[in-house]
């Protein structure tokens, strides 16, 4: 492409020139420049001006496209087999096509035409993303869309469904890691404090913006419909709930939180509480959604990963466009390791920073399917019967996405862990002490770091982070029982039970001064 070219995107009012020379890494004065342009533009569209223009942001965002059409615009996707040859083979599908597997029975995978994402340099996509933060731009000021040509290139800004979601807190996990591990550039990157509490929510945007288009264009998608430990079905439900597209989730029968169960329940979801476990359910959704007109949700489906893609995006931005050391993610049905592998190197791939960092996997000990076939080696894969777990939202025995996790891990020198657990209730606690409030699969991602802190593959400046992938107040009855005492063969060495105490100033002070003593000053 020439270098003359100009990028208008639909929001943004004013142009942005290409710097002379693309594919650079370096700065030039010139992209400054740029990055003031797109800031400019950017700010061009705050609510204020939006109100004193009368309209709403989607409708500003409306007008812009018409008036400022985008030019030049060439990006484009298409579902492709995953970790297939393009040169022998050349299947590919339209992404308003309704597919979720190749020919072959396996895999897909979301393919960006790269040749024209690379003809802007690494520096130009760096400004882009980085003016597109902190505003209410429609739709940039979510953490996903603000990625949109990267993710969903040509749908029409219109038909996204978005609650502003991403741009989660990177948070220094200063007292943890000085405190338990003897590290001092520890971060957690916090994706379950979202809308709806877990990192489903990068993913769920992006596949109900695609089947609100698919809706207009009068495809056979009567409703969306998933398999769920409890994070998925709501955040499924709560992005149909706002699109007014009926929603559809099966949820294995008391195997999930009440929090996360009455989630799909208050949005308005058709909720089947179905005798089996999430495997159970996966089955059963695939057959359903090949029969009836119901839209597969689950990560099966890879346009969510394009959404979840966007979380490591945000890390690389968050840090400057420093890439950390290693990143540390629980995994359960395996499409959020590979969504992360996929983010960190499409930014590697378009020059926006010049290597990846290790991955890590985490499993719980109970539903450690992808840990064992670590260990083998990578021999033989086996699904195994999950069994109960604190870290319920990855009770999975059987991971839809195996071959992407392993690609990913392999890709990435990666690792693979596992927490007991009393282990990962532990972690949960322990880091809930220094001011966290974690679920139990960010617990699990904790014990990996710890374990392999201790075995010195993870050193005491290596910059990590670990992926907090829902909320803990999803988890309460976990923390509850763990403060109680009240979980059987768990000596819960971090409890920190309430004190009954009378209702009377003697004893309120007994109490106190007890608990002073006992205090390190
Ligand atoms: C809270 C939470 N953490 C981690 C995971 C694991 O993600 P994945 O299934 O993409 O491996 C899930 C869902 O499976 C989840 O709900
Ligand atoms: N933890 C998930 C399990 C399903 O994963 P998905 O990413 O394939 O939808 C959930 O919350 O349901």
């Amino acid at each position: 492409m020439a270098s003359s070219h100009l990028l208008q995107s639909p929001n943004f009012s004013s142009n942005l020139k290409l710097p002379s020379k693309p594919n650079t890494l370096k700065a030039t004065p010139r992209f400054l420049s740029i990055k003031a342009a797109a800031a400019a533009a950017s700010s061009s569209n705050t609510p204020a001006n939006t109100a004193s223009k009368g309209n709403n942001i989607r409708d500003e965002a409306r007008r812009q496209y018409l008036t400022n059409p985008p030019q030049n615009q060439n990006f484009s996707a298409k579902y492709v087999p995953f970790n297939t040859d393009p040169v022998t083979n050349t299947e590919s599908y339209s992404l308003d096509e309704i597919v979720y597997r190749s020919q072959s029975g396996g895999l897909l995978d979301v393919q960006h035409d790269m040749s024209a994402l690379k003809a802007f340099p690494g520096s130009y996509w760096r400004a882009l993303f980085d003016s597109r933060v902190g505003k209410t731009t429609w739709p940039y000021g979510s953490g996903v869309w603000s990625k949109k040509e990267w993710v969903l290139p040509e749908i029409s800004s219109d038909d996204i469904v978005s609650a502003f979601e991403g741009n989660s807190n990177l948070f220094w996990a200063e007292r943890f890691g000085k405190q338990f591990l003897d590290m001092n550039d520890l971060w957690v990157k916090h994706c379950g404090i979202s809308h709806t509490g877990s990192f489903k929510d990068l993913g769920m945007t992006v596949l109900v913006s695609q089947v609100n288009r698919l809706r207009k264009m009068n495809k056979p998608v009567f409703g969306v419909g998933c398999a769920s430990t409890g994070d998925t079905s709501a955040a499924l439900s709560a992005y149909c709930a706002s699109a007014g597209i009926p929603s559809i989730v099966f949820l294995p029968a008391n195997k999930i939180s009440i929090a996360q169960l009455v989630q799909p329940i208050a949005n308005g979801a058709f909720v089947l509480s179905i005798d089996t476990d999430f495997d159970g359910c996966m089955q059963l959704i695939r057959e359903v959604t090949s029969e009836l007109p119901i839209y597969l949700a689950n990560s099966l489906n890879s346009l969510r990963l394009e959404g979840q893609k966007t979380a490591a995006i945000e890390i690389l931005q968050q840090f400057d466009w420093e890439v950390p050391d290693w990143v540390i993610v629980p995994g359960g049905n395996l499409g959020n390791i590979y969504a992360f592998y996929k983010g960190f190197n499409m930014c590697k791939e378009l020059g926006l920073v010049d290597k990846i960092p290790r991955l890590v996997c985490a499993q719980a000990a109970n539903a450690n399917p992808l840990y064992l076939y670590y260990k083998s080696g990578w021999d033989e894969f086996k699904a195994v019967k999950a069994n109960s777990t604190f870290a319920s939202a990855i009770q999975i025995g059987d991971p839809v996405s195996i071959d992407r996790a392993v690609y990913a891990l392999k890709q990435s020198n990666g690792i693979v862990e596992e927490a007991t657990e009393e282990e990962l209730m532990d972690a949960t606690a322990q880091a809930d002490s220094t001011g966290m409030f974690i679920c139990p699969h960010t617990g699990v991602a904790l014990t990996a770091l710890m374990k392999l802190r201790k075995s010195g593959v993870i050193g005491p400046t290596d910059r990590t982070v670990v992926v907090s992938t829902a909320h803990g107040l999803k988890f309460t009855q976990s923390k509850i029982d763990y403060h109680s005492n009240n979980i059987k063969e768990m000596a819960c060495r971090f409890a920190n039970p309430p004190v009954s105490v009378k209702a009377d100033f003697g004893s309120v002070m007994d109490v106190l001064k007890k608990y002073l003593s006992k205090t390190p000053k």
